[in-house]
């Protein structure tokens, strides 16, 4: 690859627009404060860091690749050339500075795993040494070294309701070199992905959401729970705003101008539904912002050393049992429809993502730090602080939220009432080729109980459910609850009443 050369003038002042889980023209805060700069450039690296972390798959390098193509044309529309760099951030930054002598860092901030938060300690501390002023701007209602949560659904509605930011108009050209082309997929070491591609790019996103709020929305409550009905009722939006294809603040906005324009009273129902659920989306994230090490500890310190596969990798009957579930082979039909239709499409709604892993947490007492890696490469849309936080909640180790145990039996029942979805699934189901069940339910579920709720009874861990309510709880935060919640959970008010009707909404 040729490098880009600059013409003249090394001393002007100089912007380069980093890209990361950003990939889109329309509100885009380091886009924009770029138009202010003599001159421009925008980057997206492709970093070895993120290629070789145990969450990153064909399936999430090939989306990138294909919203990166989208990306790389539209910005050359407003003139704009995209540099592609495969490379670690501090390595490709000094080497773009001695190509291009940018003075301006422009990025979004970024709530990611741990190799993502060690990248930007080394990238401050190098702009420190290089004298590269480094800006970023918050993209979702994720609120930086926050004080409180006290108040923070206010926060997210003052900068969701705020003016979204116009796409630049065009920049001045000054490199004097044609687009690069793009790696492929097979350059970066993946093999083909076998998932069927999503419709990549800014464009899609916004096609996605406007099919969602002209007339998909409208069941949205009634086929969100159902894999049945799921794919095509609910917004599909996901991968589109893990990778930033569109703001959260656009999808905001434009829901709310649809549910206040439109006369289909069932059709505003259905959306109504679907705009508490970004409140969520930020407010996970959150937690693992004000605690990074949600993604590999238990929030809950009481419930550590319950389960294998926490301090040393599973073994022995654990991993057979840990393989079978990765396969969808573990003899409950409803689980393993539900495993292989993940894996073959990268995409599973929420009910169907909770009940895999209380399957893993509860009948197989897995701690869920391996089945929450292999789920990770599963999910297109894997965001770090939903994925990690949900894997804590729905495995019983967050202190705080009710435990809540998914009969596959009785999800097949009243989600799958004809077997269609599981047939479709396991097409050797009813045959000698499909296995008996590798768990008897009765047995692992009182043994997970008694393991738990023992440890929940005792003092210090209730003094320590305290305070992660404080810090993380969704009523100290004001969200308000997307369903009624149950007697049991509003009798446990004061521990978080919002977070349990979440849970029992989908
Ligand atoms: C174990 C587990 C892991 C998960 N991992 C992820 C993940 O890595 N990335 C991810 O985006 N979602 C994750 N979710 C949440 C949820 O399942 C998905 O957001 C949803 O299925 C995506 O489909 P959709 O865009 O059609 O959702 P819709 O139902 O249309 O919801 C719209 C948007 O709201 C947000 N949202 C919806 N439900 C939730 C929720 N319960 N918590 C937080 N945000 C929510 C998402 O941004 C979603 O795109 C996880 C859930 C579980 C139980």
């Amino acid at each position: 690859m040729r490098p880009p050369t600059a013409s003249s003038h090394p001393s002007t002042p100089t912007a380069l627009v980093w890209f990361k889980r950003d990939l889109r023209l329309r509100d885009h805060a380091p886009l924009v404060e770029a138009t202010q700069f003599e001159r421009a450039a925008a980057l997206l690296l492709i970093e070895p860091e993120w290629l070789q972390s145990p969450e990153c798959e064909a399936r999430h390098v090939e989306f990138l690749l294909a919203c990166a193509e989208a990306l790389q044309q539209d910005l050359a529309c407003i003139g704009l050339p995209l540099i592609v760099r495969v490379g670690s951030a501090v390595a490709v930054l000094e080497q773009l500075r001695q190509e291009l002598g940018f003075s301006h860092l422009l990025s979004h901030e970024e709530t990611g795993t741990g190799w993502s938060y060690v990248r930007d300690i080394e990238v401050a501390r190098w702009c420190r040494t290089r004298g590269v002023a480094w800006q970023e701007w918050p993209q979702t209602g994720v609120v930086r070294r926050l004080k409180s949560r006290s108040g923070w659904a206010a926060l997210w509605a003052q900068r969701m309701d705020a003016a979204p930011l116009p796409r630049p108009l065009g920049f001045k050209p000054w490199l004097d070199q044609p687009q690069a082309p793009l790696p492929r997929l097979q350059d970066l070491g993946f093999a083909p992905s076998t998932v069927p591609a999503t419709p990549p790019g800014e464009r899609a996103a916004w096609q996605t959401l406007g099919s969602f709020l002209e007339g998909r929305g409208r069941d949205y409550r009634s086929a969100l729970s159902s894999p049945l009905t799921a794919t095509e009722g609910c917004s599909r939006l996901s991968a589109h705003l893990a990778f930033g294809t569109i703001s959260m603040r656009l999808v905001h906005q434009a829901t709310e101008r649809r549910i206040a324009s439109t006369e289909d009273r069932s059709l505003a129902y259905g959306l109504r539904g679907f705009s508490s659920r970004l409140r969520w989306h930020c407010h996970f994230m959150q937690k693992l912002e004000d605690e990074p090490a949600l993604e590999w500890r238990n929030l809950a310190r009481a419930v550590d050393g319950l389960r294998p596969g926490e301090s040393a990798p599973l073994e022995g009957v654990d991993r057979e049992r840990f393989e079978a579930w990765c396969e969808g082979r573990t003899g409950y039909p409803m689980v393993d429809a539900c495993m292989r239709q993940l894996r073959a499409t990268g995409w599973l709604n929420f009910r169907m993502r909770a009940m895999l892993v209380s399957f893993a947490a509860y009948h197989l007492w897995l701690h869920w730090r391996e089945p929450g890696l292999f789920l990770a490469r599963q999910f297109l849309d894997f965001e770090p602080g939903i994925h990690w936080s949900q894997m804590q909640m729905q495995s019983g180790t967050t202190g705080i939220n009710t435990l809540r145990i998914y009969s596959p039996a009785k999800q097949a029942r009243e989600h799958d009432p004809l077997g269609e979805y599981q047939r479709c699934w396991l097409p050797e189901l009813g045959t000698a080729a499909y296995p008996a069940p590798i768990v008897d339910e009765c047995a692992a579920l009182a043994r997970a109980k008694e393991a738990l709720y023992g440890q929940r009874r005792r003092p210090e861990a209730q003094a320590e459910a305290e305070r992660i309510q404080d810090k993380h709880g969704s009523r100290k935060s004001g969200l308000p609850s997307t369903a009624r919640p149950s007697k049991a959970s509003a009798r446990r008010g004061a521990t978080s009443a919002a977070e349990q009707a979440q849970q029992s909404l989908f």
